[in-house]
């Protein structure tokens, strides 16, 4: 018994970004669900009115829910530039604009951190932050926040992962996320005592929401 109402058999994973739903596909793939995405169930995207990650989510799962009737799990994350106060933050996506012109905002990045003379790696630190809720019908919630920590590199490298993935070395790593297979930027594994495992802000929320809801981790 966790305390939570169950999960399955449908989920909702309530995203209109291809690049997160293939990522939910494999960290979801060990687990008894049948996922739905609210692009395939025709869901209109809420506005993201909130001021931090964290109810960006909440809103995003709960509209899900609300709509579909199933419970729903969202993301809302960002890359936090030191050197920038934090932006993009919650506005990453928004700095790409309507046609997700992410080549253009990773310039923007690049070219704000020119403009405050931050040429050494300590002075490009950032890390990626993502906030994900999992929200059921009647209203119950749970939400959790992974990050990341890295430095931003310019030029762009690797073409692997969407959005800002080019741009970020994880720190004690030598390829950006553009580098990364899959499994080595979000991949997660599971020990003994069912604690999760993973590299990026994505997978290590995910694991600790798992293992609140999966104590042991994934049924085998
Ligand atoms: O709101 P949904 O429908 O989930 O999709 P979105 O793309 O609008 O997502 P967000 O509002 O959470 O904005 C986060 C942006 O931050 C970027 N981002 C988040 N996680 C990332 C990751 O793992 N790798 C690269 N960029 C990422 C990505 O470009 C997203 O568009
Ligand atoms: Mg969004």
């Amino acid at each position: 018994m966790t305390g939570f109402p169950p999960l399955g058999p449908r989920l909702v994973v309530a995203t209109h970004n291809a690049g997160k739903l293939r990522e939910f596909r494999e960290l979801l793939a060990p687990f008894p669900l049948e996922l739905v995405s609210a692009g395939e169930l025709g869901l209109p995207e809420p506005e993201e009115t909130g001021t931090t990650y964290a109810e960006n989510a909440q809103i995003k799962a709960d509209a899900a829910a609300a709509a579909s009737g199933l419970p729903a799990l969202s993301d809302d994350s960002g890359l936090a530039v030191q050197a920038l106060w934090g932006a993009p933050g919650i506005f990453s996506a928004r700095w790409a604009g309507p046609d997700k012109d992410f080549p253009a905002a990773m310039r923007r990045v690049e070219e704000d951190l020119q403009d405050r003379g931050a040429v050494a790696p300590a002075d490009r630190r950032a890390a990626f932050v993502a906030a994900l809720c999992l929200a059921w019908p009647a209203g119950e919630t749970l939400a959790i926040e992974g990050s990341v920590a890295g430095v931003i590199v310019w030029p762009p490298r690797g073409s692997l992962g969407f959005g800002y993935d080019p741009i970020f070395l994880p720190d004690g790593h030598h390829r950006t996320f553009g580098e990364m297979t899959a499994d080595e930027k979000h991949g997660v594994s599971w020990d003994a005592q069912g604690r999760a495992d993973g590299l990026s802000h994505r997978a290590r929320a995910f694991g600790e929401l798992m293992a609140a809801l999966f104590p042991g981790g994934p049924p085998r």
